[in-house]
């Protein structure tokens, strides 16, 4: 599905992401864990397009899209969920939704229960600017926009920061689902060592820009001198 090949990501002349490969297979839900400040939303920008890649290739459903626009990757099946719930305060939460149809690859423009059934708070909060939303609420609402274009690959920048448990506990049953349901693969970054290890099927973690740890279990001894602060 994804796969990045020796990635380099700098800010002019400041290099942030080293040499950095990584693989998302199919349905498969990839966390990126980390410390703050070590390069994890650079690595998600670049997969998005919204950096470009210094060195390395970014390869998405076996087609090179290193060099393609964020909107073009959007179209081919790629949502991205912002760290910081970027949703469009002056609009309605239904308005918030309709943004996330013009990403939809197929001609249905129509939003699914399905979204409120995952949000059940979005259907209450309908005619709510996005604004007066709680910060979890805006969470929720930025994943439901994000899912609205049915993407093959989800990119989630720390989902769970800041936000109270239940809220947390409602957005990791979402990524559960989507998992057993099959067709929206993941990238996850994520702080929070045991909403990781409920949602995750592999793990990297990153030091400094780079990879330091990978593995299929997150083994507490080997990965928390790199997580704690
Ligand atoms: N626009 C920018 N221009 C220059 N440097 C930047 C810019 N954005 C981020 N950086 C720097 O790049 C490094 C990595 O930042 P990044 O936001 O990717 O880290 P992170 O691991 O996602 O941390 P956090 O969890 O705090 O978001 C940091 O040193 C940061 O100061």
């Amino acid at each position: 599905m994804l796969q990045l090949r020796e990635l380099e990501v700098a800010y002019e002349e400041s290099t942030v992401i080293r040499d950095i490969s990584l693989k998302v297979k199919k349905g498969q839900v990839v966390c990126i864990m980390g410390r703050n400040g070590v390069g994890k939303s650079t690595l998600i920008k670049a997969v998005i397009g919204l950096l470009k890649a210094k060195k390395g290739s970014i390869h998405f459903q076996d087609k090179n899209v290193t060099k393609t626009s964020p909107d073009k990757r959007a179209k081919s099946g790629m949502g991205y969920v912002p760290q910081g719930r970027d949703i469009f305060p002056y609009l309605t939460v239904y308005e918030n939704l309709l943004m996330g149809l013009e990403g939809r690859k197929n001609a249905n423009k129509k939003i699914d229960n399905i979204i409120y059934e995952y949000f059940p708070v979005l259907r209450e909060m309908k005619n709510r600017k996005g604004g007066d939303l709680s910060g979890g609420q805006q969470q929720q609402l930025a994943i439901a926009r994000a899912l609205v274009a049915e993407p093959d690959f989800l990119l989630l920048d720390e989902p769970a920061e800041g936000i109270q448990p239940n809220i947390v506990q409602a957005i990791q049953n979402v990524i559960i689902d989507l998992k057993k349901e099959g067709s929206t693969s993941m990238l996850l970054v994520e702080q929070n060592f045991d909403f990781a290890q409920t949602v995750g099927d592999y793990f990297y973690v990153v030091n400094k820009g780079t990879i330091v740890y990978e593995g299929e279990s997150l083994i507490e001894t080997e990965v928390s001198r790199y997580l704690s602060v």
